[in-house]
C-alpha cells in the first residue's frame, strides 16, 4: 500500500498497553470512532487480550498483534498460521532472518501482513554494544531492512529518525511503522529514539504507534485528536 492509499486516520495507531480486557474496553469507548487502528502488546495479550482482535475487527476496527515473535523457524511458521486466523492486520516479529522466514511461510495466503521489528526504539548505540552488537543502531536497522526486504516481509517497525534511510532501501514496497512518537512536551519514558507525529509523518512515516500519551492522558480522545490534525497537517 503507498502512502497515499492509507486511510489519513488509520495512521495512527493506539497501543492498548492496558492491564485487563476491561481497562481496554473501556479506553476503547472513550476513544470511539476517534482511532480505527488499535494495537495488542504483551500485557494485553497476556490478560486474555487475544479474542479482542477479532471482536474490534467485527467493529470495523483494525489490529495490530505486536507479538513481537522470536523462536526457531518451524515455532515462529505454526505460531503465525495460529495468528493469520486471529483477524488482525499486523503481527510482529522480530528482524531475524530465520525468524522473519518462518513468519512468512506460516502466513501462507492469508492477509496478515507480516512487520519486522528492526531495532527497538528504547536502544541506542551504547545498549546494542551491551548487547553484544558491532553495528551501530542505523546499520543495524539498516542490515535488517535489507534482509526483510529479500525474505518477503511486508513492513518494518523502526523509530522515525531510520524512516528516511529506509524508505531509500525498501521504496514503497514496505510499510514503515514507526513508535517512539511523543507530542511535543510528553514525557519520553524509555523511549530513546523519538519524534514528534507531525516530524515522523513528514520523515515518511506510513503510520505512528502512541501508547502512554493517549491512554495514560487524563483525556485520551482529545489527544488522540490532536494527533489526528497534527498528521493531517503535516500530509498538507
Ligand atoms: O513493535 C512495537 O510496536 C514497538 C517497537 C519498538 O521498537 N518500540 C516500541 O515502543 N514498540 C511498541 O510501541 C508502543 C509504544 O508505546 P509508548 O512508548 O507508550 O508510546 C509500545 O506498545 C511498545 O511495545
Amino acid at each position: 500500500m503507498t502512502p497515499a492509499e492509507i486511510a489519513p486516520k488509520d495512521r495512527l495507531i493506539v497501543a492498548l498497553d492496558l492491564p485487563s480486557v476491561d481497562a481496554a474496553e473501556a479506553m476503547i469507548a472513550k476513544l470511539g470512532d476517534s482511532v480505527t487502528f488499535y494495537k495488542i502488546g504483551y500485557q494485553l495479550a497476556y490478560a486474555g487480550g487475544l479474542p479482542l482482535i477479532g471482536k474490534l475487527a467485527d467493529r470495523g476496527k483494525k489490529v495490530f498483534a505486536d507479538l513481537k515473535m522470536h523462536d526457531i523457524g518451524n515455532t515462529v511458521a505454526r505460531g503465525t498460521e495460529s495468528v493469520a486466523k486471529l483477524g488482525a492486520t499486523f503481527v510482529t516479529v522480530h528482524a531475524y532472518p530465520q525468524t522473519m522466514k518462518g513468519a512468512v511461510e506460516g502466513r501462507g495466503s492469508a492477509s496478515l501482513k507480516i512487520l519486522a521489528v528492526t531495532v527497538l526504539t528504547s536502544y541506542d548505540d551504547d545498549d546494542l554494544h551491551a548487547a553484544g552488537y558491532r553495528l551501530s543502531v542505523s546499520e543495524l536497522v539498516e542490515a535488517r531492512a535489507q534482509q526483510a526486504q529479500v525474505l518477503g516481509v511486508d513492513g518494518l517497525v523502526s523509530s522515525p529518525e531510520e524512516v528516511g534511510s529506509l524508505r531509500k532501501i525498501v521504496g514503497h514496497q514496505m510499510s514503515l511503522v514507526t513508535p517512539g512518537i511523543r507530542p511535543a512536551g510528553a514525557a519520553s519514558g524509555d523511549q530513546k529514539r523519538i519524534m514528534t507525529p507531525s516530524r515522523a509523518i513528514a520523515a515518511g512515516a506510513d503510520y505512528l504507534v502512541v501508547g502512554r500519551p493517549v491512554v495514560e492522558a487524563a483525556d485520551p480522545k482529545a489527544v488522540a485528536d490532536t494527533i489526528h490534525a497534527e498528521i493531517a497537517q503535516a500530509l498538507g
